[in-house]
């Protein structure tokens, strides 16, 4: 590689371009205020008025990707065409719009795909010339570089060479289309580290290099002339991240390694720009590495700074374009690089074209210059003994060089295909060879690329056709579009074969116009070849109708269907072709040994006869048994003659006939292999298809539930305005009976709402009343308690009184039989508590003592309820006391006579013995009688 002298390229300094991005809706919610602002060529800050930066361009808010491409990028693009090495890159804090200037997407295409495009118009541009392409596309993540295009190329090293760094094992495809090369970029895209932060929901987390490089030499060139060999790099870093970047774990990592790597950028730009700086760290990064050749001047370069307006990030903008301001210092030098070596892709396939073709030549004249058409007929045995010996030789050597014929044909289609030309201003005059006509060509394809206002970076699946190395792609005008092409090649062929054809049907009926005058003396000795050669002509006019048919057919096609009848019909017709051949040369290899017999058999007899053969005694000389026989052997030593001399024309119109089926045979293989890709890619097509109808489903059912509720909220609605109309109106029912009726069925609808919403509530109700009755329990449980302890506390004051009474008399009773022990026992006879009681029996009722006892008790009953300590229990007892007439303690509920006092829970006494026993519940309150029963001595 050298510089180009001839031309005065001269220094220039590095593009920088700052490119603004409208304030997201994120930063206008949090009430951002722009900290930015765009004068012409500067940006200026809102806030200090001397912050302001000059650029080479500013595009505001507004500006599209195309403006920005077509005044800041064009010009590298271009310019690696002409060999100069370019590289584009944008640099911008995360979320600033790198990706969106760099890749776009399908409604604003990035500078990535408009200069594809324009590499494949500038081709078209340039008929002169020829061109390689290749592209290779990685990605430096957490510095590790890994091939997009080649998920198996992971961690690559860096490799240095005398023309720069390199990474070594990268993958290179060659492409022929525009479409063809994103959709390389599409697959890569696949594989590229892509996560979300608090900024950006897709924030790249690598950096990301797609190279194009580009060969090209003159069409018209020696083997020794130049070739012009330059990169485009079009990067797309990753965004540094500030502290308010929220990350965790893995991100963090990653943009720690981002930042460091944008820090090592940082520096190197800045000791570029010093300009006299010894110690460049380019080593410091991967970036930085790659980055090297280009940085260190050799090529154009263009720095496309994103940042965004916003006052929340006015520190991160402010570095960026201190950034940018800081590399527009740093000069390169542009100039194309020239190469010869082995390096150039394109001489070595134009070399090994060259070098096929002459092969391929060799091979033809062969074939052509067989030794097996000598002129000396004056040795027939001689000639029959070679004839035979080579014969088979000749048919595996013929065998053999169609096989390598048809190789070196494929090989040379393909190489040819990979090296693109301009349709425009055709050479094909100083290129006289169907192979070199015959070029891949993108002007179609990229014409109807032209026709697309955007490019569409969403339609290039990754799948291409590259058996014929044409593009299949998976969106279906594109996939037309190629099959257009592919149409086009099999007419150009398809022609030439009916060109041939053609001379074999000349050929044929030069060889039946010989028969038939031979076939005049003899009519039977020639019928069947006669017959056998009209055969064979009649077939090969209706193969040459079936090919023009099927040229009209293929430039009528549009479909596929169509296609495959064509392809199912030529399959046919080459088998029959295959089939017939085989028949022939069976029926010849016949011929040829009868021929051969009745020779040997009259050569044997002239000998014997001393039969002299040669042109001038032939007529003469035959001695024969008879007339007769002498005119068979005549002839059929005239038959020899003239089958030696037509054989080697015989061989070769089978020569061309095997030629013709080979070529035929290759191009359809090479045609079912296309198919067959095509297939797989409509079954995935197929595949992704049945995907999207299932999330569409999805999407349908999630909406219908949508609508549901909407149309519920309308009812509701609905129902609402119609009862706030008939309010309005006074309760009367404004609305007309039309109106009515459309309305009936919201009204259902409200009013079955209503009542749900009224069952709701009774639910409810009914919980809350159930929640009542428990706390009620609860609290009846409570009173029971406290009633409990208070019946003890009764009980102790029972006792006490008992005691009192003790303590006043102190002369016991000593007369009588008296029980006048009274047990108080509880309610369940397992608690079985008893105390020492009162003796309140009616014996000692009767007694003068007891009854001044139980004066004392109503007295100290009196007292207790002055002192207000009395209740309604003392009261009852108090009245079963005072019931001193009928000495009879008679229930009050049955009138029964009692024998015990049950308390009640309502707090009475129950006198009935046999309420007392056999009752469990209060016949006065009828709650459960749980409480004491006081029993009556009898
Ligand atoms: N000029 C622009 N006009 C309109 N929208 C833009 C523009 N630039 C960026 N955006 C939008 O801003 C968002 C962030 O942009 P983008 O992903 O390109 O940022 P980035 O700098 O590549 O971020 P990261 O470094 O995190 O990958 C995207 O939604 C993008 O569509």
């Amino acid at each position: 590689m050298h510089s180009d002298e001839s031309v005065d390229y001269g220094k220039e300094n590095i593009s920088v371009t700052v490119r603004f991005r409208p304030m997201s809706e994120r930063e206008i919610h949090r009430g951002d205020n722009a900290a930015w602002y765009v004068d012409g060529d500067i940006v200026r800050s809102e806030f200090n008025p001397s912050v302001a930066y000059t650029f080479d361009k500013v595009f505001g808010a507004s500006a599209t990707t195309r403006n920005v491409y077509d005044t800041v990028a064009r010009n590298v693009v271009r310019g690696a065409m002409e060999g100069i090495n370019g590289t584009v890159f944008a640099y911008g804090v995360t979320s600033s719009g790198k990706t969106h200037t760099m890749h776009g997407d399908q409604n604003y295409p990035g500078v990535i795909p408009q200069a594809i495009k324009d590499v494949f118009s500038i081709i078209q541009e340039t008929p002169d010339r020829e061109f390689l392409l290749r592209v290779s596309y990685l990605e430096i993540y957490n510095e590790v570089i890994n091939d997009l295009l080649d998920p198996a190329g992971q961690n690559l090293r860096i490799r240095e060479d005398a023309q720069g760094t390199y990474v070594e094992g990268v993958k290179e495809e060659v492409v022929l289309s525009p479409s063809h090369a994103l959709s390389l970029i599409a697959a890569g895209e696949e594989h590229r580290h892509v996560g979300s932060n608090n900024f950006n929901l897709f924030s790249s987390r690598s950096h990301t290099i797609f190279t194009l490089t580009i060969e090209s030499s003159l069409r018209a060139q020696g083997p020794d002339d130049e070739v012009t060999l330059s990169q485009l790099n079009l990067i797309d870093l990753a965004g540094s991240e500030s502290s308010k970047t929220e990350t965790t774990g893995l991100r963090r990592k990653e943009g720690s390694y981002i930042n460091k790597s944008l820090l090592t950028l940082g520096t190197v730009i800045a000791k570029l720009s010093e300009g006299k700086a010894s110690h460049i760290p380019y080593r410091d990064s991967k970036l930085t590495r790659l980055l090297q050749s280009s940085l260190s001047g050799n090529g154009r370069i263009t720095l496309i700074c994103t940042i965004t307006p916003a006052s929340s990030n006015m520190e991160e903008t402010h570095n960026t374009l201190k950034f940018a301001q800081r590399a527009k210092r740093i000069e390169i030098y542009a100039a194309p690089n020239r190469i010869m070596d082995e390096r150039s892709l394109i001489k070595k396939y134009q070399k090994e074209i060259t070098k096929l073709k002459q092969e391929l030549l060799l091979i033809k004249r062969g074939m052509t210059e067989r030794p097996y058409a000598t002129t000396n007929q004056e040795d027939l045995l001689t000639l029959r003994q070679q004839l035979e010996a080579g014969q088979l030789k000749m048919q595996s050597r013929l065998e053999e060089e169609e096989q390598a014929k048809a190789a070196l044909m494929g090989r040379i289609h393909k190489l040819t295909k990979l090296i693109l030309v301009s349709t425009k201003n055709n050479l094909s005059g100083s290129f006289p060879d169907a192979a070199h006509n015959r070029r891949h060509s993108f002007a179609e394809s990229e014409e109807r690329y032209d026709e697309q206002s955007d490019l569409d970076t969403s339609s290039f699946p990754p799948d291409r056709c590259t058996d014929s190395c044409s593009i299949d792609l998976g969106n279906g005008q594109e996939h037309f579009n190629i099959c257009l092409q592919d149409i086009a090649d099999q007419i150009d062929l398809t022609r030439e074969q009916v060109k041939m054809l053609a001379g074999e049907i000349a050929l044929r009926s030069s060889s039946l116009k010989r028969l038939s005058e031979q076939a005049a003396n003899h009519p039977d000795d020639f019928q069947v070849q006669i017959g056998k050669l009209r055969d064979d002509i009649e077939d090969k006019k209706s193969q040459m109708q079936l090919l023009e048919q099927r040229i009209t057919e293929l430039g009528e096609r549009s479909s596929y269907p169509e296609m495959s009848q064509a392809i199912e019909k030529l399959t046919s017709q080459l088998n029959e072709k295959a089939f017939e051949l085989e028949i022939r040369t069976a029926d010849n290899r016949v011929l040829e040994e009868q021929l051969q017999s009745k020779v040997t058999f009259w050569f044997l007899k002239a000998s014997h006869q001393k039969i002299v053969l040669g042109p001038q005694t032939t007529n003469c000389l035959i001695e024969a048994n008879d007339a007769g026989e002498r005119l068979c052997a005549e002839k059929a030593i005239k038959t020899v003659v003239s089958h030696q001399e037509n054989y080697p024309k015989k061989k070769e119109t089978e020569d061309a006939e095997i030629e013709v089926v080979s070529q035929e045979r290759s191009r359809l293989s090479e045609e079912n292999n296309c198919l067959q890709m095509k297939n797989v890619k409509l079954e995935e097509e197929a595949c992704y298809a049945r995907d999207l109808a299932a999330a569409a489903a999805t999407e349908i059912k999630d909406l219908t539930e949508q609508i549901k509720k909407l149309v519920f909220q309308n009812t509701r609605l609905s129902n609402e305005a119609l009862s706030i109309t008939c309010q309005g109106k006074t309760g009367r029912i404004s609305v007309s009976s039309v109106d009515r009726r459309l309305m009936i069925p919201y009204a259902v609808q409200a009013l079955k709402e209503e009542l749900r919403s009224k069952r709701e509530k009774q639910a409810y109700l009914e919980q809350t009343v159930s929640e009542k009755q428990a706390l009620e329990k609860e609290l009846k449980r409570k009173l029971d308690e406290s009633k409990q302890r208070e019946a003890d506390l009764e009980n102790d004051l029972a006792s006490m009184w008992v005691l009192l009474a003790k303590m006043k008399t102190n002369d016991p009773p000593t007369s009588g039989p008296v029980q006048d022990v009274v047990e108080i026992t509880e309610c369940r006879p397992e608690r079985n508590v008893s105390t020492a009681v009162a003796p309140i029996s009616p014996q000692s009722v009767e007694s003068a003592a007891n009854i001044q006892k139980i004066k004392e008790q109503h007295q100290e009953l009196e007292r207790l309820r002055t002192s207000g300590s009395e209740d309604k229990e003392t009261d009852d007892l108090k009245a079963l006391l005072y019931d001193e007439d009928k000495h009879a303690h008679v229930c009050k509920v049955c009138f029964e006579a009692a024998t015990a006092a049950v308390l009640l829970p309502c707090r009475h006494f129950c006198l009935c013995q046999p309420c007392a026993v056999a009752c469990t519940e209060c016949p006065l309150c009828r709650s459960s009688i749980s409480d004491r029963i006081v029993t009556f001595a009898s």
